[in-house]
């Protein structure tokens, strides 16, 4: 049959419309569909699966035919007539009824722009919504439904309806779900991840419900897209999950599609993706609505991603920290890739990676101030005056310092230590070696996000053990440099004459392959200090005044010259 897939042991996937279909099982008719809706298979390609005891063994083999070849090109010439740009608003954008009502005249205040809208949750609805899980797992059935946190989030989502004046029924089933849900918690008395994403879900599907009713009540026609309805197809990694390359035609077929026989603003819940696997609703972790917006932009082809937050763009460092934080105005994807891989909650790790492979501009842009004129993300920049552009901190990270037991000249002592982490699942952010030693810091968040941490560094560290000795280090923060590390014996020169000053030991310092960030690792408790120092003499003080001539500590910190 021209156009079809071979599955499970002889049976066909064929296109929707034919009976075969029905062989299949629900996880494998939604292959099918993603494969389909990518036009994977209209040009008569096979894939061939074996049924393994109970198990299919073509899955893998079509997730990777999805991941590698649904990579045509998404955007005809047509794309940009019909969109120019995708704009997201992230939960500080959306707080409210008046906030909602901003953000639609800021919309139409572009009125030459064809958007794509992109909506986080309301506020601090996925905070709470978590917490609400949380109190359920011990409140008992009864109680379930008087979770203070519950009962906020329905008020809030109902007074908001009621405010911009459109029906609480958009709402209402969502409610009740969410309501039944809590229970269905209370009652098994567990919260698996699984259940957490669906759970935080709720947030972006009702906000997005509100405003679109909202742009179409005051006469902007729109649209509301749940993205795990829509194509965004991710990997079954519950609360971090990864988006798949079939993604982008199947999102792109699906706005394109709707856009040429009804045109509409989409308005789309960020955060959001369907595993390819479960056909469950996946997030793409905290923050993760950067990362739609980036990836509808990648799909489309869009002219420019905005993501509009309640800051005026990327700052020098987290305000939080520092109240002299400035705004940044351009930055590099390599720059903006590695602050937020490096902790600036400001952007989602991940989200530079679909704007840099289309090379589609990002700009992050204040809706609380929208003639602040942001920071603008590009491939490129003049770097020729630059020197540091941001201080990022991650803490609570765990560092641990590895010597080898052979002697000097043993090879493979590397490969055999990472290969332990490989097999253990855990990334490692940072790394300093030697010859027989290394020292090296571990992704927190990979960690977190099992909830496994102590039993999983005992185990790393156990493993660790059988070649190595191994000190565990914990309650260390990162601090990044970004900037131009082509001037680095300037950057490492300043710095080490702040920290000097200070009292501060740094304990590890890796400039590794990064040609955009040096990492000085530091306890956490003199952590935010440092940042502050250091803000002011890159940013703070007139360059002048630093006194060029200042020892270096470099010589003192090495791979191994760790506390
Ligand atoms: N380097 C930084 N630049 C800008 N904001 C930062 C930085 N580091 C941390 N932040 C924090 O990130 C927040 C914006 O990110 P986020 O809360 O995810 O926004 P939104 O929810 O609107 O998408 C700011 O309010 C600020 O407190
Ligand atoms: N609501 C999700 C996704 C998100 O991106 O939110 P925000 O844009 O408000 O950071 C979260 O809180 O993680």
């Amino acid at each position: 049959m021209e156009g079809a897939l071979n599955l499970l042991g002889g049976a066909t996937i064929c296109p929707a419309s034919t009976r075969c279909q029905s062989l299949l099982s629900p996880q494998l008719h939604f292959v099918s569909s993603i494969a389909q809706s990518a036009g994977l298979y209209t040009n008569g390609k096979r894939l061939s699966c074996r049924r393994v005891g109970s198990r299919v063994r073509c899955e893998r083999n079509v997730a990777d035919v999805l991941d590698r070849k649904v990579t045509e090109p998404r955007s005809s010439g047509d794309n940009e007539q019909q969109f120019t740009c995708v704009m997201k608003f992230g939960g500080s954008s959306v707080a409210s009824a008046e906030r909602m009502m901003e953000v639609a005249e800021l919309i139409r205040s572009f009125p030459e722009e064809r958007p794509v809208i992109v909506l986080s949750a309301m506020g601090k609805t996925t905070n709470k919504l978590l917490l609400a899980g949380e109190k359920a797992v011990s409140c008992g059935v009864t109680n379930a439904s008087d979770i203070e946190e519950m009962i906020f989030i329905k008020e809030l989502h109902l007074k908001t309806a009621d405010v911009l004046g459109v029906d609480r029924s958009i709402i209402a089933n969502h409610l009740d779900e969410l309501e039944q849900l809590l229970k269905g918690i209370a009652m098994m008395k567990e919260l698996t991840l699984r259940t957490r994403d669906y759970l935080v879900s709720f947030g972006e599907c009702m906000s997005t419900r509100i405003f679109a009713a909202y742009l179409n009540r005051i006469g902007v026609k729109a649209r509301q897209y749940d993205a795990f309805e829509i194509g965004f197809i991710t990997t079954d990694d519950f609360t971090n999950a990864d988006i798949l390359e079939a993604t982008y035609p199947a999102v792109a077929k699906r706005l394109l599609g709707d856009w040429n026989s009804d045109p509409a603003i989409p308005i789309v819940t960020g955060f959001l993706g369907k595993g390819w696997r479960s056909c469950a609703v996946t997030t793409l972790g905290r923050g993760g609505s950067d990362l739609t917006a980036t990836t509808i932009g990648k799909a489309l082809g869009l002219r420019e991603i905005q993501v509009w937050k309640d800051v005026d763009g990327v700052l020098t460092c987290d305000p939080n920290i520092h109240s002299g934080a400035e705004p940044v105005p351009f930055l590099t994807f390599d720059e903006a890739a590695e602050l937020a891989y490096f902790g600036a909650q400001v952007l989602h790790p991940q989200s530079m990676r679909p704007a840099r492979e289309g090379d589609i501009p990002v700009r992050v842009k204040n809706s609380y101030n929208p003639q602040a004129p942001g920071t603008l993300i590009t491939r490129n920049r003049d770097m020729s005056k630059a020197v540091l552009t941001s201080i990022v901190l991650k803490r609570n990270v765990t560092m641990l310092d590895i010597v080898s037991t052979r002697m000097l000249g043993q090879y493979g002592f590397l490969a055999r230590v990472f290969a332990i982490f490989e097999d253990l699942g855990i990334s490692v952010d940072v790394v300093a070696t030697s010859e027989v030693s290394l020292s090296l810091t571990l992704d927190p968040s990979k960690l977190w996000s099992r909830e496994l941490i102590q039993q999983e560094l005992d185990h790393v560290v156990e493993e660790l053990e059988k070649i190595a000795v191994v000190k565990l280090l914990q309650h260390r923060s990162i601090i990044s440099l970004i900037g131009n590390v082509q001037r680095s014996s300037l950057i490492l020169e300043k710095a080490f004459h702040v920290l000097r000053t200070n009292g501060v030991n740094v304990q590890m310092i890796s400039q590794g392959a990064s040609k955009v960030n040096i990492s000085l690792i530091v306890n956490d408790n003199e952590a935010e200090q440092c940042v502050r120092a250091l803000h002011s003499a890159f940013f703070e003080i007139d360059e002048l005044k630093l006194d060029a001539g200042c020892t270096s500590q470099n010589g003192s910190v090495s791979a191994s010259n760790t506390a």
